[in-house]
């Protein structure tokens, strides 16, 4: 057959290095760029077979995320926008580990068989890009797999990961979700806040002003493009915007929150707002120094309680009955689920780390809010919750009040990227947020205090060793390590802790929480032990943590 053929005769240009065996981890293959041109090809080979069976459009993002510039990576994206589902990633490491030739076609036919795909059907894939130098050669790769087989293809160049996702998303509904542009993307964001903000009338000049760190890359890109769309009504000023830095380098969202500083090389002035990037600009968080030079950061879980709660104050305002709940992960901090579920009074679920779990468990209720701890996240509003709204705010007899708390809600819908966690739009939004409020970032930071905690890794010789239920909290294997940790627990008031095997590093994941730092830090130096002697720990015994150890520089130490 041609299409064979044609895989066949492309795919010695992307050849693939002898004995390298990739797997579609939690946020799809990432690596050294070096080693991954076949990968691309191979991918735009799955997205023309994944289009031709689900008859819509699909993505393909060329990014390594927060990871450093010389790795990257790619994503696929499903036709509403979200990741590509489970069966698929098992396809997609079949694909990128075949032998050349006919273990190439035999893998594709395999799709092909299994999935029942009618190969005359015509297939689309949407193409997107980072700012890593590798990223342009790489794409073109992707572009070559979907040609090989027969696809159509739109490179959309230099784009953010959420903003691929929405572009797919707006294109397989026709448009009803947005126009599949860029410029489309902005105007719907950035319309949406500017009627958010109208009624913000105490919101000052100063207040206008958000220092962003781009983590130099896509992001800062993507802020200058947007500001004319905005009209002043929020006053954007870049930092690590990539004319000087390198990627995710000393910068981003993922150093800030790993290290609890704020990006050196920037004054971080008390009384200012601050938030940073990740590298493909899906993570946020935001922070501040207080005026004793104290860091505060305000991540996932400040993020998903500051919108849960304007959530529902508008609910109970527009009078609407619409089930609420909060998906978070094992990693949100104590005081958090705490205060959602008994101050707030909300539902809050539990999932297994990786956004596609979050983002499958939200779309159980009306409304779900979810957020990594991370600062990835985002709304999910249900086709029930998005009519009731439309229609309260065209009813003749409802009440002003419930009128203008629907207006807010809709509005607050279109802010929202609803396919994928989106650093631009959660940020529009938590503004929006703060204005309408009148509320200052110190007053956000004061809903709650999070108890101290600390990340480890452990390396161990297997981690697939640690098995986990309950979405991750407890272990199941090795024998007996649920019981010492339950022990070790029971002497650290407040104390919490976990462990699980990272799905993107070969490392064993410890994370402690408990009333003071110090506590934390025993209680996760101790775990680690823990794991370190019962699960195969490989290399030095973890060392205990130093009383003032405020900096994570220890190999010992980190969290993602
Ligand atoms: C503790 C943590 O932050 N884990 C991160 C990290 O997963 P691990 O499986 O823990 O390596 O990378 C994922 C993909 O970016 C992200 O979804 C997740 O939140
Ligand atoms: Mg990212």
């Amino acid at each position: 057959m041609d299409h064979f053929q044609e895989v066949i005769k492309q795919s010695t240009h992307h050849p693939k290095p002898p004995g390298l065996v990739l797997q579609y981890g939690t946020a799809g293959f990432r690596t050294n760029a070096k080693h991954l041109n076949h990968v691309m090809f191979r991918m735009g080979l799955m997205a023309t077979l994944r289009s031709k069976k689900t008859q819509a459009t699909i993505g393909v993002m060329v990014t390594a995320s927060h990871n450093p510039e010389e790795d990257n990576g790619v994503k696929v994206i499903d036709p509403m926008g979200e990741m590509v589902t489970q069966t698929w990633e098992c396809y997609a490491t079949r694909l990128a580990n075949a032998e050349e030739d006919t273990d190439l076609v035999t893998a594709v036919k395999d799709i092909i068989q299994k999935e029942n795909i009618d190969m005359s059907q015509k297939a689309s894939v949407f193409v997107g890009k980072d700012t890593r130098s590798s990223s342009a050669a790489l794409s073109q790769a992707v572009l070559s797999g979907v040609t090989a087989l027969g696809g159509l293809t739109k490179d959309y160049g230099l784009v953010t990961t959420p903003q691929l996702h929405y572009m797919v998303c707006c294109q397989n509904t026709h448009g009803k979700y947005g126009e599949p542009t860029i410029e489309g993307y902005y105007r719907k964001l950035c319309q949406a806040f500017i009627q958010l903000i109208k009624n913000a009338s105490s919101w000052t000049d100063d207040q206008k002003q958000l220092w962003v760190d781009g983590a130099n890359g896509i992001g800062a890109l993507k802020l200058r493009e947007m500001e004319s769309h905005l009209n002043n009504k929020l006053q954007i000023c870049v930092f690590n915007d990539g004319n000087t830095g390198k990627l995710n380098h000393q910068c981003g969202a993922d150093f800030v929150k790993v290290q609890q500083k704020p990006p050196p090389g920037i004054t971080v002035n008390p009384d200012q707002r601050y938030c940073s990037f990740d590298g493909d600009a899906d993570r946020i968080v935001y922070y501040y120094t207080d005026s004793k030079g104290r860091f505060h950061l305000l991540d996932g879980d400040k993020i998903a309680t500051l919108i849960s709660t304007f959530l529902k104050e508008l609910l109970t305002q527009a009078g609407l009955d619409l089930n609420m709940a909060v998906v978070q992960t094992a990693y949100a901090n104590g005081s958090s689920t705490v205060y959602l579920e008994e101050t707030m009074k909300l539902i809050v679920k539990c999932t297994k780390t990786g956004v596609k779990h979050l983002h499958h468990a939200a779309q159980d209720f009306d409304i779900g809010v979810y957020f990594e701890a991370n600062g990835h996240g985002t709304v999910l509003f249900s086709k029930t919750a998005e009519e009731k709204i439309q229609q309260l705010t065209e009813d003749l007899n409802a009440s002003d009040d419930s009128k203008k708390a629907a207006q807010l809600l809709q509005n607050t819908i279109n802010v929202i990227n609803q396919t994928v966690g989106d650093s631009i739009s959660d940020m529009l939004l938590i503004e929006a947020i703060l204005a309408i409020k009148g509320m200052t970032v110190q007053q956000w930071d004061s809903i709650y205090s999070d108890l101290p905690n600390r990340q480890l890794k452990v390396k161990v010789s297997d981690r697939r060793v640690i098995e986990t239920i309950d979405a991750e909290r407890r272990t199941m294997s090795p024998a007996g390590l649920q019981k010492v940790i339950d022990n070790l627990v029971k002497k650290h008031k407040q104390g919490r802790s976990f462990v699980r095997p990272s799905g993107t590093e070969d490392v064993v994941r410890v994370y402690a929480e408990a009333e003071t730092q110090e506590s934390a830090d025993s209680l996760a130096h101790e775990v680690s032990l823990a794991v370190y002697q019962r699960a195969g720990g490989v290399g030095e015994e973890p060392k205990p943590l130093h009383k003032t150890h405020n900096c994570l520089q220890d190999t010992c130490i980190s969290s993602h």
